[in-house]
């Protein structure tokens, strides 16, 4: 019996290993993007970057050009290092570029009904459509402006409390405004048991988007595991990813329909679509499980409350290490709308700085520099250069966003790259063209997240000042992964004046 098993592993061993063989020569006779220089077999798995990606993205752009490819275990992947290639093949032939590779932890933790991750197709098409009617529309959009309202107000008084803990109150805005814009839920409390669910769901998604996992795809080994040898510890775990995605599907969403049903409801992206009476059934409607679905995506499927809440902490960094650009910052609210209330969203147009920090900020390090990855579902060429379906293709975001040419001086932090005499002036360079991905993939959130993160960011500087302590490191330092966040990093913040406390006072009292 035993040499049975070992003669069938060595048969799928010896033919994974031609299959691999004949793949590589075919592919090499074919003239392939250039790259590192590949092993048999395991391909370029030793020259992909364990730390900092970027860093060694930038290189190869350097060495290469372009466009880069590198083959991981017969796994081909194109790396996109210009605008120029981003446009032309993950916007101008989107029809070919907008597949997704299977990300195998996602679909094990019970993410298979999420868009983010789901191939280009028609299902794709009509969850996203749904999502796009809320998140991509000005009428909607507007309505959504209490709910970040009211998390910024819960973050300001936050950090007037606990100053050193504004990481957490930056995590804990994020998740508040996605459940209170999806389903009207009130959870500005780190007890609530929802905000638990969703980070444990986040950290998930965050491993599962980290390339070790979908290049590699430990997951298979994972599953291999006998019980005896801690196989059931990992069923153990997968069950509770499960539960926890499930719960964060399911429990809200429920709680909306009954209020909608008693007429209790608070205006939300889930209510506002179960509004027609037609929709609400007994929970296995096609129309319901679609709104259920794409509520719960701006959860925890895409980590997108974790995206929103990084490039915060980017933010609060900049500010840290630029106090110059604070006080400008501070000069321009306080001689638009003085120092006796703090900004709001009609305020926007007249604070071009503010915009301007919001975007130098997103440029400077954005929360996901390599993206996700799409894939390709047909063969192409692009200047003489073969590029194999399947090919996995990441348009290198970071790379864009530090191009000397669009952004000269790249490595400094300057917002004023987006004035121009005294107006906001991005319509050549505008970061958010390149921080949210691409195509047809675009990030659906991305005009919903920027409105989040300026009145954040206006609200910040209205309100607090911040600093180094006397001999901190000067340096900006990033943690690897695709998701992003800077590392922690020691910071004094204080009100900016006995009148920005009383107006957070006030704030509390009400
Ligand atoms: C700073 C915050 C954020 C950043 C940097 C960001 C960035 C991205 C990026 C790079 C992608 C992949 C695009 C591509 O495949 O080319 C993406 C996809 C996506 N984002 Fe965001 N995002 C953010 C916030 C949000 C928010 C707040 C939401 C929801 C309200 C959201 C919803 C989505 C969805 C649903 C997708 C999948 C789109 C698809 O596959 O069709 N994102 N985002």
């Amino acid at each position: 019996m035993l040499s049975l098993a070992i003669l069938a592993a060595c048969t799928v061993c010896i033919g994974t290993y031609f299959l691999l063989l004949r793949r590589y020569a075919r592919q090499t006779r074919r003239h392939l993007p250039p790259g590192p220089r590949p092993l048999p077999i395991v391909g370029n798995l030793f020259d992909m970057p364990r730390t900092k990606v970027w860093e060694t993205f930038a290189k190869w752009q350097q060495l290469y050009g372009d466009v880069v490819y590198v083959n991981v275990l017969g796994r081909p992947i194109v790396f996109l290092n210009s605008v120029k290639a981003t446009t032309e093949l993950l916007e101008k032939r989107g029809l070919l570029y907008s597949d997704r590779p299977q990300f195998p932890l996602m679909n094990l933790a019970g993410h298979q009904w999420n868009f983010g991750f789901m191939s280009y197709g028609k299902e794709w098409q009509t969850l996203r459509r749904t999502f796009s009617s809320q998140y991509n529309s000005a009428v909607a959009l507007r309505s959504f402006h209490d709910a970040h309202r009211a998390s910024a107000a819960t973050f300001v008084v936050n950090v007037l409390k606990e100053p050193k803990d504004v990481s957490n109150h930056l995590r804990l805005r994020s998740a508040q405004v996605m459940f209170h814009v999806n389903y009207g839920l009130s959870v500005s409390s780190w007890d609530h048991h929802f905000i638990h669910t969703a980070e444990a769901v986040m950290e998930v998604v965050s491993l599962a988007l980290s390339p070790s996992m979908w290049i590699v795809n430990p997951i298979s080994f994972l599953n291999a595991i006998p019980r005896w040898l801690g196989g059931t510890a990992v069923a153990s775990m997968v069950e509770k990813w499960q539960a926890d995605v499930n719960e964060l599907r399911y429990a809200p969403f429920d709680l909306v329909k009954e209020s909608v049903a008693d007429g209790s409801a608070k205006p939300s992206f889930t209510a506002n679509l179960l509004r027609d009476p037609e929709t609400v059934g007994d929970g296995t409607s096609a129309q319901e499980i679609l709104i259920r679905d794409t509520a719960a995506i701006a959860l925890g499927g895409e980590s997108q409350s974790k995206l929103t809440f990084v490039a915060g902490e980017v933010f609060i960094l900049m500010m840290a290490l630029h106090e110059d650009v604070q006080r400008k910052a501070q000069d321009e609210i306080d001689s638009v709308i003085g120092t006796d209330r703090l900004p709001d969203f009609n305020d926007r147009e007249r604070l071009p700085y503010i915009t301007a920090v919001m975007k130098e900020s997103l440029r400077f390090h954005s929360p996901a520099p390599t993206g996700i990855p799409h894939e390709l579902s047909q063969d192409d060429i692009y200047e003489g250069m073969y590029i194999p379906a399947g090919c996995m293709v990441m348009g290198n975001i970071w790379q864009l966003l530090h191009d000397p040419v669009m952004y000269p001086d790249p490595f400094t932090f300057n917002p004023s790259r987006f004035i121009t005499e005294g107006s906001l002036d991005c319509t050549t360079n505008d970061p958010s063209r390149y921080v949210f991905g691409f195509g047809r993939r675009v990030c659906p959130g991305r005009l919903f997240t920027e409105d989040s993160l300026w009145l954040m960011t206006a609200q910040f500087l209205a309100a607090f000042t911040i600093s180094l302590p006397e001999g901190a490191s000067r340096e900006p330092k990033f943690a690897a992964g695709a998701i992003s966040r800077p590392l922690p990093f020691e910071h004094i913040i204080k009100p900016r004046s006995a009148a920005a406390q009383k107006m957070i006072e006030h704030l509390q009292e009400t």
